[in-house]
């Protein structure tokens, strides 16, 4: 905020009452926990103390009766602690709403609601709340909001925000069609802590609208760098579970993230929403742990430097990953498993003795069609419940007809032979032969149902899949729009992989949809509200087989086709996704950063253009900072100069700064030239935690998501080349930055930077 602004809150009509508005709704919190904590009386004892020391308050009676109102106000301990978090800045923002045929009422907006119970007056509306669309979505004048389906329209006439700071109110801004956001601009200028926030007070229209969006059905969100993609998908699970408090549990959701570090940078933006336990885990670990098996996976970071890299192999890498990923694999797949289901649907019939219980076609029948809709080997606990319950009666009848049988033989023999000697052989024969034979059904029978249910074999997802690529002859079955060299080569390939008992990312989803279709999933796995980011790197496979496993349609979808570093897994275009996977999802697009300067996205939008995607530019909101720089040097001296802008960042109060390298080998090298000299650095990997106040060394791959402050690129031994991995990887890198960024290399072209980049950047050559 500026000193004028600041000066002119402080002469602001209003601003003596919204002093005594905030400092009054400070004590009604205190009272109301009070209460929670002592009993009524003490309660009432203490509000009168409050009152008494409370004299600039104009409408005392007023405040006196909503003061009352909070001695009444027994909270549970989930609301006492959210009334304890916004106790320091209990509101931001407040409109002056009048409904359609009645009054006009001032309401306070903040991160917790708080009414009072006497006359169910509201004295904080909480974010999510319907009427606070009006706030976001809203200019003065007339509005509406939905509650439930209904639309209320009513008029907008004030729409005021405040910045309020240890419960002591600093500025008020009023914003009408010709003020630009202030709070945002604020907000925006301050400097990054290196984890994620919330961002309640200055959410912009376009994002509401995708916090909003219906929630009963898929989100696909196409947004820039910086445009708030991983905040909006954080809020929209906030705003999910307040509207949905009673149907849904957090642990109902699940966030997934690229990566540990990722997770643990956007940490702590849910709590501050007030949102716990949810599950928030990458694809990978989610996936593995689903199918309940060990499966090792091949680093599939080296995958992606190989094709940095470019190395040999990387055209049949790219091949292959792309077919895994692909909707045709799934399809191929679905054939598999229905070969699965025919080879294991019961043929023969349920013998007891020579009678027999049920026909092999009836069971067949029932395990192929009536119950379809269950997973694979849970059928044959059904299946196994109908024999028993077959048998149980069958045995019963069959029992009967051997003791008829053997009766009828006895009388026959006691009345029809007169030789005693040769009756009575034969007497003790037809006895002793129905006792064995009756012995012999009962233990049959005992064992029936086992021995019937044995031969269908188990066999995990994990080798069913194995014999599909390792299997010509599968595959051919399976996959006939395969070219015979195409199985040739995916079998060769799988061999050689699975040789060395490793299966590699791409084999994930397959192996999870195969279990997810042949055992289902356990009811940890089984969640009913996904949110994924970074989505740009999955493939068409791994987003269509969470969708069919989980079985739901509530999908948040969030990414940036100008980011997809690993599109060579087959994700190149949004359409797809709608089109196939998820049909009825909404589809948002967002186009303005709220990260970077101007300047800083001017150079950016340079390399965006040379991509294939032909994505529209992105679009900065108004923060003008300096041009990134361009220091063209010999390598031996890059170093040096890094060290010198550091100092001069550090010197500007920038707290988060990172050097962003190409590929890991490339930062181990920066790191071993860092160690020498008198900047530390923290080189990190997957696994590790951003640190406080160190200078971040990190790679491009690893560096999508994140932000900071300033952000260094150098190109020291690996170069950006022209093609459209590199190009994304450097357009992530130079995204990251907020504040500042600056660029080294001996050759300019080494980070793809030409003759029009002369005009976006301060150019020194050394
Ligand atoms: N309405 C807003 N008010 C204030 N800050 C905002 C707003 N929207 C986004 N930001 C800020 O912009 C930055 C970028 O947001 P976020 O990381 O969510 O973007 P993203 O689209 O996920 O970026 P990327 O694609 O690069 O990962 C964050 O610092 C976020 O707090």
């Amino acid at each position: 905020m500026t000193d004028k602004t600041k000066h002119s809150s402080f002469s602001h009509p209003d601003f003596k009452n919204e002093v005594d508005r905030l400092l009054f709704t400070r004590l009604y919190i205190d009272q109301a926990l009070a209460t929670s904590k002592q009993s009524a009386g003490n309660a009432r004892q203490h509000l009168k103390e409050a009152y008494e020391t409370l004299d600039s308050l104009d409408s005392s009676l007023s405040y006196m009766n909503l003061l009352t109102g909070a001695s009444l106000l027994q909270m549970n301990t989930d609301q006492v602690k959210r009334l304890q978090s916004v106790y320091d800045k209990p509101y931001f923002a407040r409109i002056d709403y009048q409904k359609e045929n009645e009054e006009k009422e001032s309401l306070y907006i903040g991160k917790a609601s708080l009414h009072n119970p006497e006359n169910q007056s509201q004295i904080i509306v909480d974010w999510r709340s319907p009427v606070s669309n009006v706030y976001y979505d809203g200019r003065l004048g007339e509005v509406e909001y939905e509650v439930n389906g209904e639309t209320t329209q009513g008029y907008l006439s004030l729409k005021r925000q405040y910045q309020i700071e240890k419960g002591e109110l600093l500025s008020i801004q009023d914003v009408d069609l010709t003020t630009t956001d202030e709070l945002l601009q604020q907000s925006l200028a301050g400097k990054a802590d290196n984890r994620l926030t919330e961002i309640v007070s200055t959410i912009q229209k376009e994002q509401n609208d995708i916090i909003r969006a219906p929630l009963n059905r898929p989100i696909i969100v196409q947004g820039a760098a910086g445009s708030g993609k991983t905040t909006i998908a954080l809020h929209r699970i906030s705003y999910f579970l307040y509207v949905n408090s009673e149907t849904f549990h957090p642990s109902d959701l699940m966030i997934l993230a690229p990566n540990q570090l990722f997770i643990e940078y956007i940490s702590e933006v849910l709590p501050e929403l007030g949102v716990d336990k949810i599950n928030q885990t990458t694809l990978i670990d989610y996936m593995t742990k689903a199918t309940g098996q060990t499966i090792r996976l091949a680093d599939p970071v080296k995958k992606l430097v190989s094709l940095i890299e470019e190395d040999d192999s990387s055209e049949e890498t790219k091949k292959l990953s792309e077919f895994k990923g692909s909707l045709l694999f799934l399809k191929i797949i679905d054939r598999y498993l229905n070969h699965i289901e025919e080879s294991l649907a019961p043929k023969t019939d349920v013998m007891l003795e020579k009678f027999r219980i049920l026909r092999g076609d009836r069971l067949a029948n029932l395990f192929l069609h009536d119950y379809h809709y269950l997973p694979v080997y849970r059928r044959f606990d059904k299946i196994k419940g109908v024999i028993q319950n077959h048998l149980r009666t069958k045995k019963k009848e069959v029992l009967k007809k051997i003791k008829d049988v053997y009766d009828e033989a006895l009388e026959k023999a006691l009345y029809g032979i007169r030789n005693d000697a040769k009756r009575r052989k034969r007497v003790t024969f037809i006895m002793d032969t129905k006792a064995q034979r009756t012995d012999a059904i009962q233990k049959e029978a005992r064992s029936t149902v086992r021995a019937y249910m044995k031969q269908f074999e188990r066999k995990s997802a994990v080798d069913y899949y194995k014999e599909l690529l390792t299997s010509r002859e599968l595959l051919e079955l399976c996959a006939p729009e395969l070219a015979r060299e195409d199985v040739d080569q995916l079998v060769q390939y799988s061999q050689r992989l699975l040789s060395s008992r490793m299966f590699e990312l791409e084999d994930l989803a397959p192996i999870y949809y195969l279990h997810g279709r042949l055992y289902g999933l356990d009811d940890e796995s089984r969640v009913k509200n996904v949110f994924i980011d970074e989505a740009q790197d999955y493939s068409y496979f791994q987003l269509a087989a969470l969708r069919k496993i989980l079985d739901t349609s509530l999908f948040t979808i969030v990414g940036d086709l100008a980011q997809g570093i690993h599109s060579y897994r087959g994700m190149r275009d949004w359409g797809v996704v709608k089109k196939e996977i998820f049909g009825e999802a909404h589809y948002f697009t967002l186009q303005k950063s709220y990260r970077t300067t101007i300047e800083i996205m001017n150079l950016a939008n340079m390399i965006l253009e040379k991509m294939e995607e032909s994505l529209p530019l992105v679009e900065p909101v108004v923060r003008h900072g300096v041009l990134p720089s361009y220091h063209q040097l010999p390598a031996a001296s890059l170093v040096q100069r890094m060290e010198q802008d550091i100092a001069l960042f550090q010197q500007e109060n920038f707290t988060t700064i990172a050097i962003i390298c190409k590929t890991p080998a490339e930062c181990k090298r920066m790191f071993t030239l860092f160690a020498a000299s008198s900047v530390t650095v923290q080189l990190l990997t997957e696994n590790e935690e951003l640190e406080k106040n160190q200078i971040t060394l990190l790679p491009a791959h690893l560096a999508k998501g994140l932000e900071f402050d300033a952000v260094l690129i150098p190109s020291l031994i690996e170069r950006y080349k022209g093609n459209e991995l590199d190009r994304k990887l450097l357009y992530v890198a130079m995204t990251r930055a907020m504040h500042r960024l600056a660029l080294y290399s001996e050759h300019p072209e080494d980070l793809l930077l030409d003759e029009s980049a002369k005009t976006k950047m301060t150019w020194q050559k050394t």
